[in-house]
């Protein structure tokens, strides 16, 4: 599914004044394609992504996803997401959050299916042997590691990932973008906010954002 922003803008409120954030964005990534998002801190990746899945609201401009609005939240197989701050279900096992978009998917898989795809990502990304623990039972940049397994789980077709390896050492991140690049080669629309160049190089391309706006890479 194509991702579209057109003329994207976002001000935000503070005590000294307004700030225009996003000063019109526009942006379009393919089914396929694994690109991410530069820019210093502060640009706006976060912002613009908030916006890209429905999470906020444009002042101004459009999103659309397959050519349709995004709705809030978006569906775990149309739409995944990773924030930064990862929402990883703390009463639930990792296992068990990264089942959750199987549960939700229609058809449903079976069980041994659920179990199989669970261990898999898991087990690719270092944390196979993590799964009966809680979130507040791993590190960090396991958590980190377990919600990019919940976020690619369902098979979704757009990927919305905040700094996936912000907390990630080399090692780790190794695995982490085969499972990015995976993703895209089997048909997902990837698109990935990061400060780290082992993930720009890896990716088809890079979209810089500065001053409000993509500008040349
Ligand atoms: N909900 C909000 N209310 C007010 N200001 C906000 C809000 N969200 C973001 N901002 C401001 O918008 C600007 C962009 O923030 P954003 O988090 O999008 O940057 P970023 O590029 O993702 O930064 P980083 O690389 O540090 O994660 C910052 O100045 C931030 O303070």
């Amino acid at each position: 599914m194509t991702v579209t922003a057109s003329g994207v803008t976002r001000t935000f409120q503070h005590d000294n004044g307004p700030v225009e954030v996003l000063r019109g964005v526009d942006l379009s990534v393919s089914p396929g394609e694994f690109v991410t998002v530069s820019g210093r801190s502060g640009s706006g990746k976060s912002a613009l992504f908030s916006i890209l899945c429905g999470f906020d609201q444009p002042d101004s401009g459009s999103v659309l996803i397959c050519g349709e609005p995004v709705v809030s939240p978006p569906p775990w197989q149309r739409c995944a997401v990773l924030p930064q701050a990862l929402g990883l279900a703390g009463e639930l096992t990792v296992a068990e959050n990264v089942a959750l978009p199987l549960r939700l998917n229609r058809p449903r898989p079976s069980e041994a299916a659920v179990t199989d795809r669970v261990a898999d990502l898991l087990g690719r990304l270092g944390i196979g042997t993590l799964g009966d623990r809680y979130p507040n039972e791993i590190s960090y940049g396991q958590q980190q590691r377990a919600a990019l397994a919940r976020a690619l789980s369902g098979g979704p077709a757009v990927l919305l990932a905040d700094e996936p390896t912000a907390h990630l050492d080399h090692d780790s991140i190794g695995p982490v973008l085969r499972l990015l690049r995976d993703a895209a080669e089997e048909g997902a629309t990837v698109l990935v906010a990061t400060h780290h160049d082992e993930v720009h190089e890896r990716a088809d391309r890079t979209l810089a954002l500065a001053g409000g706006r993509i500008v040349a890479a």
